[in-house]
């Protein structure tokens, strides 16, 4: 498997670099930030951080939860997850990430969606 994005990504530590603006955007988001009261925070960076990795191509394995199984039960609506969304383009966009791969990354996480939302 390619890891073209990882590497546009900046491997390793762009992505936990990412991941840590990611959770501080979700902590302001108002919208969104209820489902995340409860949330050992440390495992939540870790864990999005070898998703994305593994995701994006990288050199890891995810370990965490199945997306399903996580999500489950939270009820989370579509507007919900567009909010997110906008949340982790605004941490790229922090972080500086170049639009082309922004998109490459939204296209993968739209995939998600039905695994994720109003479970
Ligand atoms: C494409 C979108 C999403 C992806 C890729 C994603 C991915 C993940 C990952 C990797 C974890 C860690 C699982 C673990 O600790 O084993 C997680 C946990 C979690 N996600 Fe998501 N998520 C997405 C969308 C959302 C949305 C829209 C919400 C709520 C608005 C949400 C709420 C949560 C919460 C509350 C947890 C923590 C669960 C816990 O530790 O008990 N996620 N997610």
């Amino acid at each position: 498997k390619s890891d073209t994005l990882y590497q546009e990504l900046g491997a390793q530590q762009g992505i936990s670099d990412l991941m840590t603006t990611f959770v501080l955007e979700i902590a302001e988001d108002e919208r969104v930030i209820h489902h995340f009261e409860n949330v050992d925070i440390d495992r939540f960076h870790r864990m999005l951080s070898l998703h994305l990795c593994e995701l994006t191509g990288g050199p890891c394995t995810y370990t965490g939860a199945d997306m399903v199984e996580v999500h489950r039960g939270m009820a989370i609506t579509r507007a919900e997850f567009n909010a997110v969304v906008e949340d982790l383009i605004a941490a790229m966009e922090a972080e500086g990430v170049p639009t082309a791969t922004q998109n490459k990354l939204l296209a993968r996480l739209a995939e998600l969606h039905g695994e994720i939302v109003a479970r």
